[in-house]
């Protein structure tokens, strides 16, 4: 379906207001209308996920949940209504969509997707997007997606805050991209982290973060804009902010191959560090001989910024008493199979998830700032971008090229 002739008379009226808009227009609508997007989750963000592609025409939606309608799910759930307590979440959905837009194939799955069904259920889709509200789902989901070469819209919440990116392994350019493992590497402990149930969640929030997985996906398969590719979206509903960071793939991770192969035993890490650099950005011998001529980090190939310290530069101000913190956002396991002496250890997942300031903070100062660390450098600039967007107040520094770097001088 490509000219207006192909579309009958009700959907042009329709969509109209696509064709009216300068740089979608027909091309675009007919792309949306000639794809299929399958939806894990029909909750809070699934709401306005499902809502929203239904309305703008996307033709055929898998939806995917397990569960049935609660009257606690109504303060956010807006898909769902009083009438369909007690039904599944996909039929009280489904009938909501098909008001929507008739035209619209819509399939239900109600299953949880898991480590046995989840390739087959995302292989249709030309993008999946995940509204699930679990560690268990979300690395599932992206394993699955690495594994097809799907693209994702990944998105969370929790409290008043939430995040948004478009995870794609197999990018058009023949390149890796980052996924959800090369944000969070593992699942927290059970507990760790509170759930919505837990902790609670502001019922307009899903809404804000499930419409911009929804502005993403539309965006992906109309072929229009700047895709939230290497980019992570943040939103604090309380402080009415917005904050981005940037995310490169990890290559000191193993690409996931198979399901239930994501993560990496502890006691190949190094191992795994080795292989999987690329040969030209390994530290040579001089670079880490001389950390205070490093100007980028040897395992990223990202030139060293503003806000980083080089392994030689964080030595000499630990020396001097000028650091405020030193705080290592790696998993518990990697801290302590070896961390850099008085670092507190508040894992990047944690660090997200809390609203207070990490202990110790509130004494750094620009001539003692917080330094935090990682593996590689790459987690660390994302804990960074969140302190810095949280407590503008305390000054944070990046440890370049992280505890890989900082061990090997
Ligand atoms: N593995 C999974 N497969 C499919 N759907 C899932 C999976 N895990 C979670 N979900 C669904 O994702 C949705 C998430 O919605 P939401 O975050 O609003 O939480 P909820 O589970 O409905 O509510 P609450 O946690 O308050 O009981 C739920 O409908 C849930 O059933």
């Amino acid at each position: 379906m490509s000219g207006l002739s192909n579309y009958s008379r009700s959907q042009a009226e329709r969509f109209q207001r696509h064709f009216a808009l300068a740089g979608f227009g027909i091309g675009a609508q007919s792309k949306l209308l000639g794809s299929r997007a399958v939806v894990i989750g029909a909750g809070g963000l699934g709401a306005p996920i499902l809502t929203y592609l239904t309305a703008a025409g996307v033709g055929a939606i898998d939806i995917i949940d397990h569960d049935v309608v609660d009257r606690t799910n109504l303060h956010r759930q807006v898909i769902h209504s009083e009438e369909t307590i007690g039904q599944p979440k996909t039929s009280s959905a489904a009938a909501v969509m098909r008001g929507l837009h008739p035209e619209v194939e819509i399939t239900e799955h109600q299953e949880a997707i898991d480590e046995t069904n989840a390739l087959r259920l995302i292989e249709p889709a030309d993008i999946v997007v995940d509204g699930s509200d679990n560690f268990a789902a979300r690395y599932v989901v992206s394993d699955a997606c690495e594994i097809a070469g799907k693209p994702l819209v990944s998105g969370s919440i929790l409290r008043y805050s939430g995040q948004v990116s478009l995870f794609w392994s197999r990018l058009p350019s023949g390149e890796r991209g980052p996924t959800y493992r090369d944000l969070y590497p593992e699942a927290p402990d059970p507990g760790e982290v509170p759930t919505c149930a837990e902790a609670g969640v502001l019922g307009v929030l899903p809404g804000v973060v499930g419409s911009l997985m929804a502005t993403e996906a539309i965006k992906f398969l109309a072929g229009i804009g700047e895709p939230l590719i290497g980019r992570v979206i943040t939103y604090d509903a309380l402080n009415s902010h917005f904050g981005e960071f940037r995310l490169r793939p990890d290559p000191a991770r193993e690409p996931v191959t198979r399901m239930g192969s994501g993560e990496a035993p502890e006691a190949r890490a190094a191992e795994l560090l080795d292989a999987a650099l690329p040969a030209d950005t390994t530290p040579s011998a001089a670079d880490t001989e001389n950390s205070a001529d490093i100007d980028f980090n040897p395992f990223t190939g990202e030139p060293k910024q503003a806000d980083d310290l080089t392994p030689g530069e964080f030595r000499r101000a630990a020396a001097d008493g000028k650091v405020g913190l030193i705080l290592d956002v790696r998993e518990p396991h990697e801290h302590q199979a070896g961390s850099i002496e008085s670092a507190v250890n508040l894992p990047l997942m944690q660090l997200w998830h809390s609203e207070d300031p990490p202990a110790g903070m509130e004494g750094a100062t620009e001539e003692a700032p917080v330094v935090v660390y990682c593996e590689h450098g790459i987690r660390s600039r994302q804990a960074l971008a969140v302190l810095k967007q949280r407590f503008p107040q305390h000054p944070v520094k990046n440890l370049l090229g992280g505890y890989a770097l900082w061990q090997q001088q």
